[in-house]
């Protein structure tokens, strides 16, 4: 995030000056916001920048044992710089949180510099490799050159001037919750890997009497657990790309000062990061558990994959806070709409009249058609966004102002956040692979995992489809048998499929998840690598053990 940072909020001076020494790692650097009382709150972050014209100097100061930066990676040991975002003071008045490059460490001898109060955090779930540091600033002065200027300024004298528009400051943070659904399609990719390979390999339980045992990948109950997730991290891949696409135009356009998509891009990859990353967790733990007791083993690579995939829920914007960046914008997209203006493409459902015409029992609709589904997810999409911004316009009808409505709307304008990317991750999917230029054969097979993700996606969330009248139960019933319908026909290309990942076995980690399949032997030879088996009498007997039992012995 260092770098990212300097390369969007640099002057072109400023890019000149430290961009080449980050990238010949001449100086390594962190991104130094969240603080001990703050991560989600930004304008509540208590660091403080103050101007002091007479030295054309920065002096910044961590003030209150809760504004102590707190959890940026890198920091604790390793990084020599911080790019350090504070509220910023000059001439008497708060301009608020701005990016600051701050030097920590000596490049001679690597020792804090005055001022600065470094260390590492402690042992953490995961992310073991990763310093996460702390970081007190007592009175640190820095020269005014240091302030990233390149949205706002402040002159030698002390003068500001603000940036065209307040929140270019969080544009790395937009940048990096796009890059977390593209680690969310990989690390789903990955346990994908290892559980349809494993289960591949795995023999168990003898259906017949006599009859040899089956390999686990055959059970039913192991593909549905195993194919819908496959499918997602194959939409999740297409996802990506698309979010990508959509964040390079948009950022091309702020770099033209053109501003117009910067709120559609904040709600979608605010949304997406947060869907992505609550699926493929649950996801990675499905996986983990679809292997049995070696599941639970380091040597399956679950447990380094799910404790270092976790934290995504949670940093560069707490899921739940996210979703409700994102429902924010979707009411106020309802409001724009009802005004009669245009939406923006992304949002452009929301002023279509999607009212359903409830079918009742037997629709003759096709539900298999994956078009006419998506249309239901947009459907949904629309019918949970008007209705949570309906709840909002209530709530100031009843005399709430429009902090109070949102929140009392917020259990609401979350799952409508949630149908909103629901919908786009699905529509993407769909329409991607008809861009896609493949055979025949490739074509209906990522068709039919297309067909899982979406008929799966309305089956585990059928309650809000049945209850806005868009499908009856009859026929969510038909679309859950259509999923479970589809999953032997995926099981002849299952394997190849996650083969088509193409992890290579030292980047997959997993004696499970291996390209050869021999897991028994490795597991064994994994086993007997393990430390405590370096003796085979380990030395705690001499001193617990042996003296318990022989003490014991000597009672009998
Ligand atoms: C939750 C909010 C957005 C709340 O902001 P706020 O100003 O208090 O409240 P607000 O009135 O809702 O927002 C004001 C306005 O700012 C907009 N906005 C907010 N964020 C963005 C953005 N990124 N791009 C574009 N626009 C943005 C909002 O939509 C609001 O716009 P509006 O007033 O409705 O027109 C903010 O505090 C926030 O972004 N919190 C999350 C902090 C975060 O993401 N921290 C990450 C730290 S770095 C990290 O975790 C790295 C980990 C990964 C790694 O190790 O690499
Ligand atoms: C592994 C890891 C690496 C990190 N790396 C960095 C880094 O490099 N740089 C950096 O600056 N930070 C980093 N962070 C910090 C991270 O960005 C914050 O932890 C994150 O932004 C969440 O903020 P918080 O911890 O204050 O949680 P909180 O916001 O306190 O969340 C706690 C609970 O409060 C709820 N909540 C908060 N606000 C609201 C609201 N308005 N409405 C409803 N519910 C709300 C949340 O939903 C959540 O359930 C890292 C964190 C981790 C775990």
């Amino acid at each position: 995030m260092f770098i990212p940072t300097l390369e969007r909020q640099c002057t072109s001076e400023q890019r000149e000056k430290f961009l080449p020494l980050c990238y010949d790692y001449r100086i390594i650097g962190t991104y130094a916001q969240t603080e001990l009382g703050h991560g989600t709150f930004l304008r509540g972050l208590e660091t403080t920048a103050h101007y002091d014209p007479n030295t054309q100097e920065f002096i910044l100061n961590s003030p209150t044992i809760s504004s102590i930066k707190w959890w940026p990676g890198a920091l604790g040991k390793t990084s020599t710089h911080a790019v350090v975002l504070a509220q910023l003071y000059t001439l008497g008045k708060c301009h608020g949180i701005h990016p600051f490059v701050v030097q920590l460490r000596s490049l001679d001898d690597h020792k804090p510099l005055r001022g600065i109060t470094v260390g590492d955090i402690g042992p953490k779930m995961g992310f073991g490799p990763n310093d996460n540091g702390y970081l007190k600033l007592h009175k640190h002065r820095i020269p005014r050159t240091n302030m990233l200027m390149k949205y706002s300024q402040v002159s030698p004298d002390g003068t500001y001037t603000k940036p065209p528009r307040s929140t270019l400051t969080y544009g790395t943070m937009t940048f990096v919750r796009v890059l977390i659904v593209h680690g969310s399609a990989i690390a789903l990719a990955k346990a994908s890997t290892i559980a349809i390979r494993y289960s591949a390999v795995r023999r168990q339980s003898e259906l017949r009497p006599g009859e040899p045992e089956p390999q686990i990948l055959s059970y039913p109950t192991q593909q549905h657990k195993l194919f819908p997730l496959l499918a997602t991290a194959y939409a999740f891949h297409f996802v990506q790309l698309a979010m990508m696409k959509i964040y390079t135009d948009v950022n091309d356009q702020i770099n033209n000062s053109n501003f117009s998509r910067i709120q559609e891009l904040h709600a979608l990859s605010s949304g997406l990061k947060a869907f992505t990353s609550w699926v493929t967790n649950a996801g990675l733990e499905v996986c983990r558990m679809s292997c049995g007791g070696h599941g639970y083993s380091q040597a399956s690579g679950f447990p380094r994959l799910y404790a270092d995939f976790t934290p995504s829920c949670t940093y560069e914007g707490e899921n739940t806070v996210l979703m409700l960046q994102s429902a924010r914008y979707l009411v106020k997209c309802v409001r724009d709409a009802r005004s009669g203006k245009t939406l923006p493409g992304t949002v452009s459902y929301l002023s279509e009249d999607v009212s359903a015409v409830h079918s009742g029992g037997s629709s003759g609709r096709d539900l298999s058609n994956l078009d006419f589904l998506i249309s239901l997810y947009k459907q949904r999409a629309s019918n949970q966004v008007h209705f949570a911004s309906d709840k909002v316009d209530r709530g100031i009808s009843a005399g709430m102002d429009l902090v109070g409505a949102l929140n009392s709307a917020s259990v609401h304008l979350v799952s409508a956040a949630k149908a909103h990317s629901h919908y786009f991750i699905a529509k993407t999917f769909v329409e991607s692979l008809k861009l896609l230029k493949a055979s025949s054969e490739l074509q209906n097979v990522l068709h039919q995992l297309a067909s899982v993700y979406v008929f799966e996606g309305i089956a585990q969330s059928s309650g809000d489809f049945i209850e806005d009248y868009i499908l009856s139960g009859s026929e969510a019933k038909t679309i859950r048998q259509l999923a479970v319908d589809l999953l032997p026909l995926i099981r002849v290309n299952a394997v190849s499929l996650v083969d088509a990942f193409s992890f290579r076995d030292e980047v997959l980690q997993s004696v499970l998840g291996r390209y050869d399949g021999n897991v028994y032997e490795n597991l064994f030879k994994w086993a007997q690598n393990s430390p405590l088996n370096k003796t085979d009498v380990h030395p705690s007997y001499h001193k617990y053990l042996g003296p318990l039992l022989k003490r014991n012995q000597s009672k009998l």
